[in-house]
């Protein structure tokens, strides 16, 4: 049965890939529909012209077609279209009785976006497996079950556990919820202190009283109110062990004096006491703020910043370690999917925003934010809409827009855009089309926006 070209037309123009049909030497038949929408070339610049010709004026690359002419055999290869469309042509001869080739037909399927999950996914994984060799590097591995140490934190872990056996006095700076009580807890358990306690203070959390109590403890009748038993500081209770002071810079100075006493002397004076206790603790500070500049205020004793920080070990924020954003979020997603029993993996656009949020409260909000998706959700793939407000859409009040050079005016509203776009249609593909750019350019302009100045995000 012999089909004649007006009545295939139609079936090829209703399919989804391209169809370029020559004839056995070269000369284009036919194109459908699908061909024209995905290479942008029209059918009557095509159609009766050989290929051949079609590569010396520019229009194709790369003839597959002729290819398969000379090969005689189907040929597949990834072309490059329009700038930076990748397109996936495979040509296949058709033979008569004879074995000549009678037409040759390619098949062409845009394969941008699949390229790019492909290479995300790929990125994700070398990723991840650079992690989990960090990880094995770090000794002890099944001590320390839940942590993830990514590339630019695994210098300050490996220093960490070269001192943790040695008494030398260690100051963790970081912002809050970089990881400060966690690197502590490690050094705690690196060292030969680990079967005594390991007990932990913020010392911004409380009023000079009570820290007091808490760290010094008190004797029977110390004051109204206390305990007819007296109550054990934490001097006493984490003996042989690590107490670790978090937001030492808010210590009181009263309290910075006696401080000082137990880390030159190992004694105290528990409160309402008249004999000195001895205490053998490792006391492992923290900060996230600038003590030299405490200091310089009168608010911080100089003579114990200097006891404390023989070994400052800095933890970065996680906007600095942009990297560690995504092996650390999978990680606790899959933590936090063992424990309630589910399964939940995230969408490419929700990836995206992920590792475009700053996260201010560091790898605290980023462990908090993977619970509350994983109970909060019930379809096993975690999309845009399911994110909080806040990793979704930035609002800009208006007042921060009207105010500036135009050129920072220009960049506000274009930000201010950008995530109305995000905010209405969900994905940063459906954004940048209803914007008339390109995913990647809506991507790209969305995080130097935010890099460059703070008022936009
Ligand atoms: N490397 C890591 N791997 C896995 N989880 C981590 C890691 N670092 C921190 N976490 C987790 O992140 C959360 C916050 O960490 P942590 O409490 O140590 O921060 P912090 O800097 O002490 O915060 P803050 O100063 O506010 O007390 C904790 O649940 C902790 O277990």
């Amino acid at each position: 049965m012999t089909v004649d070209l007006d009545t295939l037309q139609p079936v090829l123009d209703a399919l989804q890939d391209g169809v370029f049909i020559t004839n056995g030497e070269g000369m284009a038949i036919t194109i459908n529909h699908a061909y024209e929408r995905i290479t942008g070339l029209q059918r009557h610049k095509i159609v009766g012209r050989h290929v051949s010709e079609l590569v010396k004026h520019n229009v194709i690359s790369k003839s597959v077609s002729l290819e398969v002419i000379r090969e005689r055999q189907p040929v597949t290869l990834v072309q490059t279209i329009m700038g930076d469309r990748k397109i996936l042509v495979s040509g296949n001869p058709m033979f008569d009785s004879h074995g000549h080739i009678k037409q040759v037909v390619l098949n062409v399927r845009d394969v941008t976006e699949l390229l790019k999950a492909k290479h995300a996914e790929e990125q994700l994984e070398q990723i991840l497996s650079k992690f989990e060799e960090y990880n094995n590097a770090l000794p002890n591995k099944s001590t320390h079950p839940g942590l993830l140490v990514g590339e630019k934190t695994k210098d300050c872990y490996a220093l960490a556990r070269r001192v943790a056996p040695t008494k030398v006095k260690i100051l963790i700076q970081g912002e809050t919820g970089t990881g400060k009580t966690q690197l502590a807890q490690y050094i705690h358990q690196e060292s030969d202190r680990s079967a005594n306690p390991f007990m932990a203070l913020n010392c911004a959390a409380m009023p000079e009283g009570l820290i007091e109590a808490e760290l010094f403890g008190y004797v029977p009748g110390a004051f109204t109110g206390a305990s007819n038993k007296g109550k054990a500081g934490l001097l006493e209770v984490a003996n042989g062990g690590t107490l670790f002071l978090d937001e030492i810079g808010d210590l009181p100075l009263s309290l910075q004096a006696k401080l000082l006493k137990v880390i030159e002397d190992n004694k105290y004076l528990p409160i309402g006491g008249t004999k000195l206790k001895s205490t053998n603790v490792r006391i492992i500070t923290a900060t996230h703020h600038d003590l030299t500049s405490a200091i310089a205020q009168g608010k911080f004793r100089e003579d114990l910043y200097y006891r404390i920080s023989v070994l400052p070990l800095k933890l970065l924020p996680l906007r600095q370690r942009q990297e560690e954003i995504l092996p650390l979020f999978e990680h606790f997603l899959t933590q936090f999917c063992e424990q309630y029993h589910c399964v939940r993996t995230l969408s490419s656009e929700a990836r995206e925003l992920i590792m475009q949020h700053s996260w201010p409260g560091n790898i605290r909000e980023l462990k908090n934010t993977a619970e509350r998706l994983v109970v909060s959700t019930t379809e096993n793939e975690i999309e845009v809409k399911d994110l909080p407000e806040n990793l979704r859409y930035i609002n800009t009040p208006t007042s921060e827009v009207f105010g500036g050079s135009l050129k920072d005016q220009v960049k506000a509203l274009e930000s201010r855009l950008i995530e109305s776009a995000l905010h209405q249609y969900g994905t940063t593909r459906a954004a940048a089309q209803a914007l008339g750019i390109n995913q990647s350019t809506l991507v790209k302009k969305r995080q130097t926006l935010r890099n460059e100045n703070k008022v936009y995000s």
